[in-house]
């Protein structure tokens, strides 16, 4: 209150003379205008948080129109503002309709100092949530353009990768809810962003949510949200991602690593397009459109009852396959070049090129890893080049297989690395595989990959 600025309009001097007595001292600025056709000059020269407004200006007409006339004005100029009426005993009804036209309140004449601080106080609190509102809506405006400004950059023209692309076209405007399958590091999480930017849902966001990294017991709160103190570590209130991804796209990846209890609580909830906040009771409205992703076999998983089937149903509507790297080995020297752009750039080593026996070298390695695998390796090559072209020898594709009793000369974290490829390549880059053969959690072996550069 202290720090509002209050307008008020009325063509009764004494009226005005009150008003300025009671609020000066109370707030930081009150300006007094006895003529309403200055009204929409004064509140282009201040940027003012409430108007007081009288119901009649013409003496001797008292139909209130011009109030409301006057109200409606000063709405198409700034629909923030908050606006109270002030009116006679006789005008109630008019008052009524202009409460009705967006007013926040009316004051009756004569009014009681205390009450008709509290009305205004009321008043500049709204006025100051609808500005907040505003400047979060800009916000979240600006941020979204921001994260859909970029086109993907999707490196391919295989006939196997145009195949993807020709489907991702044709399903991207419908609102099916796709599941994209394929090896680790195949893209797929790159092809659910380019489903939901050509997808009439571009102008919200999509949300990404790692099933495989989300703990048991946080799955709930982190997809459904919470209400403060719903739990021992709730201390605010959180928005969920499935809420945040309302009107856009939620992009549920990893998701053959969802428990079965996990999945019953996930189906309820795309089938009744509602869900309740832990601690809230009362449900939400949701519309979101759902992408996942897994490089499970899903059917298989139905057949073993590690997933259930309804929920497989809900989730497949359209399946994109996409192949692994070794299926589209035409498209190894596109990508090759492509993030060699991406790196030499990025390490300020502009002019280093690849060579082409070492191009053949990288369309004869089978790469377990795919994209991905193909990625780190130029990333690595152009990190540790000191030349001006890179060879085929600068790639090294290790296979290794260490024998329990082997002495390895090298260090705890050279070894590590190499028996974490070495299970990748095994494995033929199933993560899930991976990290239960090397006993460590898939959150751990992804750490790892980044961490070794893998
Ligand atoms: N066609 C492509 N063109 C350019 N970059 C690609 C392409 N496919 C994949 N990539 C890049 O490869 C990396 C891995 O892709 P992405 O994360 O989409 O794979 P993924 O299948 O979702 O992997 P995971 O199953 O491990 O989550 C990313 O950096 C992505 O930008």
């Amino acid at each position: 209150m202290k720090e509002a600025k209050i307008l008020i309009v009325d063509d009764n001097k004494s009226i005005l003379s009150a008003l300025d007595l009671l609020l000066t001292g109370n707030c930081k600025k009150v300006k007094c205008l006895s003529n309403p056709n200055v009204l929409l000059a004064e509140l282009i020269e201040d940027s003012y948080d409430v108007v007081l407004l009288d119901m009649n200006f013409k003496a001797g007409i008292n139909t209130g129109n011009e109030g409301i006339y006057w109200l409606n004005q000063i709405f198409e100029y700034n629909p923030g503002i908050s606006v109270i009426m002030i009116t006679a005993y006789g005008d109630v009804e008019l008052a009524v309709k202009a409460v009705r036209n967006g007013a926040v309140d009316f004051v009756l004449k004569p009014w009681e100092n205390e009450k008709m601080l509290t009305t205004i106080e009321m008043a500049v609190k709204l006025s100051n949530s609808r500005k907040e509102v505003r400047k979060l809506r800009l916000k979240e405006d600006e941020l979204i353009a921001e994260i859909n400004k970029s086109k993907n950059d999707l490196i391919g023209s295989s006939p196997e990768w145009e195949t993807v692309m020709a489907m991702v076209r044709k399903v991207a405007a419908t609102d099916a809810n796709i599941l994209i399958t394929g090896e680790n590091g195949t893209g797929k999480e790159l092809i659910a962003r380019e489903i939901h930017r050509l997808s009439n849902r571009s102008q919200n966001v999509m949300v990404n949510v790692d099933m495989g990294s989300i703990a048991e017991t946080l799955f709930e709160s982190e997809l459904f949200g919470h209400k403060k103190g719903a739990f021992t570590d709730a201390q605010s209130d959180r928005m969920g991602k499935i809420e945040a991804s309302n009107k856009g796209t939620l992009f549920l990846d990893e998701i053959g690593n969802l428990s079965l209890p996990m999945q019953a609580k996930l189906l309820a909830v795309l089938q009744n397009r509602k869900l309740t906040r832990l601690g809230e009771n009362l449900p939400v409205d949701i519309d979101v459109r759902v992408v996942c992703a897994t490089n499970c076999d899903l059917s298989k998983m139905v057949n073993d009852g590690n997933f259930r089937e309804d929920l497989l149903y809900r989730i497949n509507t359209i399946q994109i396959e996409l192949p692994a790297l070794r299926d589209r080995k035409m498209d190894i020297p596109a990508l090759a070049e492509f993030f060699l752009q991406l790196y030499t750039d990025k390490y300020n080593k502009k002019g280093l090129t690849i060579s082409s026996d070492a191009i053949s070298k990288l369309k004869a390695y089978h790469w377990p890893g795919n994209v991905r695998e193909l990625q780190h390796a130029i990333e690595k090559v152009v990190i540790l080049s000191d030349r001006h072209v890179i060879k085929a020898a600068d790639f090294v594709f290790k296979s290794v297989e260490l024998s329990s009793g082997e002495a390895y000369g090298g260090t705890l974290e050279e070894m590590e690395k190499q028996l974490i490829t070495a299970a990748i390549e095994k494995q033929m880059g199933n993560l899930s595989a991976v990290s239960s053969q090397l006993g460590i959690t898939r959150q751990t072996l992804y750490n790892k990959i980044k961490k070794y550069g893998i």
